[in-house]
């Protein structure tokens, strides 16, 4: 992308898009943990109405994020909202350097980078779109959805994800070094990429520690903890990294070309009907399920077993009461892939089941009514019953094989 050099005092504001289940959340925590001195703003999108992304961005980090749980980022948000956002991160006492936004996986990219070059707060610059994909699942995404070869072509940096799920990774990567224009294409697992191809990175000793919540609500800031004066504000240079350049001497002058949140739990949330029809949500729906009754794991596992092959996404949290009195499962459905990793309830948190379902076709009533039928207020567990559950929970860095 041809964006602007930034000026001294400008942040660039990176755009870290992806269809559904890429990995984009995986890979911004990954930023967040290895930005060594920098300091990460997150802008996070939520396509379903709990914000599952965004609890999971600021879960890892034991703070929060600014979240825009708003359906898709790229038409159901005014641009004057993200200005906000944007204002606040770029204040210069938080000591900002890079702002990341993760998008839905059904945002419309060239919108969201037209979001931002429309912006006119000039504490900011386009930092580039960076899109992340999944080789496990390019091929299908590619058949249904044609239009990403247009998201690839916008692109200043591709991440090609998910290679340990692949059955031909090279395969892959040549086909989407293909499909981009200028972009750098770089290889990935878990989306551990190294983060100076988004910005360039201050030495790990100046780390301050990524922005919280609370920074960003408080009402007196300091800025000598904040190490205001040392503001750095380096752009995504994909030119200087390290990978493929297929077009490098393309005077690729183009770049971007280029824009709801449904808060009742169980209501489908339509999108076909809002004006939107080229764009990649326009026929998916979500289904947001909360739930303060732990859910049976066999029911949910029967659930899950035979879920519908339009319900291509599931992400949440899960409670099975007695079954596991420490831990809660996230669960991630992509396709047919799943996933549960159980990790230790926070402390405080009332446990609550949440889970974001989006698909394409689905009956969200009906996927609904299901979910309704796997709550158990059964006092015990019985012995086998997470089983089922069980197959599915993988150590991340162990998650070479599919069970299924
Ligand atoms: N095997 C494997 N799994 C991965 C990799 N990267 C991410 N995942 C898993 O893929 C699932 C989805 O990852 P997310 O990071 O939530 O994907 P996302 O793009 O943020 O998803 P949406 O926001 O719903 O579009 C999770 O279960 C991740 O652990 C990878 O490189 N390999």
């Amino acid at each position: 992308m041809s964006q602007p050099s930034p000026k001294p005092q400008q942040i660039p504001v990176v755009v870290l898009a992806g269809f559904l289940g890429s990995g984009k959340t995986t890979l911004l925590n990954h930023l967040l943990h290895r930005s060594g001195g920098s300091r990460i703003g997150a802008i996070v999108n939520d396509f379903g109405a709990i914000e599952i992304d965004a609890m999971a961005v600021a879960g890892a980090l034991g703070d929060s994020t600014v979240s825009l749980g708003n359906g898709c980022l790229c038409c159901a948000v005014d641009a004057s909202e993200l200005d906000q956002y944007l204002e606040r991160l770029a204040e210069p006492s938080l000591g900002i350097d890079v702002i990341v936004i993760e998008a839905s996986g059904l945002a419309e990219p060239q919108e969201l980078v037209r979001m931002l070059l429309a912006s006119e707060h000039p504490g900011v610059v386009c930092g580039g779109l960076v899109e992340v994909v999944d080789a496990a699942e390019f091929d299908d995404t590619r058949a249904r959805h044609p239009e990403i070869d247009r998201h690839l072509a916008l692109a200043d940096l591709v991440v090609v994800n998910k290679l340990d799920r692949a059955e031909d990774g090279e395969r892959v990567l040549r086909l989407v070094r293909s499909l981009v224009d200028r972009a750098a294409v770089v290889p990935a697992t878990y989306g551990r990429i190294d983060p100076e191809f988004l910005f360039d990175c201050r030495p790990s000793e100046e780390r301050i520690g990524q922005l919280s919540f609370d920074d960003l609500h408080a009402d007196d800031l300091h800025s000598d903890d904040l190490h205001a004066d040392d503001l750095h504000t380096d752009d995504l240079h994909t030119d200087d990294l390290h990978a493929d350049h297929p077009h490098e001497d393309d005077p690729h002058e183009g770049g971007p070309r280029g824009h709801g949140h449904d808060p009742h739990d169980g209501q489908p949330h339509q999108h076909g009907a809002d004006g939107h029809a080229g764009h990649l949500h326009a026929a998916y729906d979500s289904l947001s399920f909360v739930s303060r009754e732990p859910l049976d794991p066999r029911r949910l596992m029967t659930f899950l077993d035979s879920r519908p092959e339009g319900l291509y996404r599931i992400k949440g949290y899960v409670d099975f009461g007695p079954y596991d009195v420490r831990n809660r499962y996230v669960v991630h459905a992509v396709g047919r892939f799943l996933r549960f990793y159980p990790e230790p309830w926070p402390g405080g948190d009332e446990r609550l089941t949440q889970l974001v379902l989006i698909g394409s076709g689905i009956d969200a009533s009906a996927l609904d009514k299901e979910l309704e039928e796997c709550r158990s207020e059964a006092p015990h567990a019985d012995e086998h019953g997470m089983w089922g559950v069980l197959r599915y929970v993988r150590d991340p860095e162990e998650d070479l094989v599919d069970p299924a």
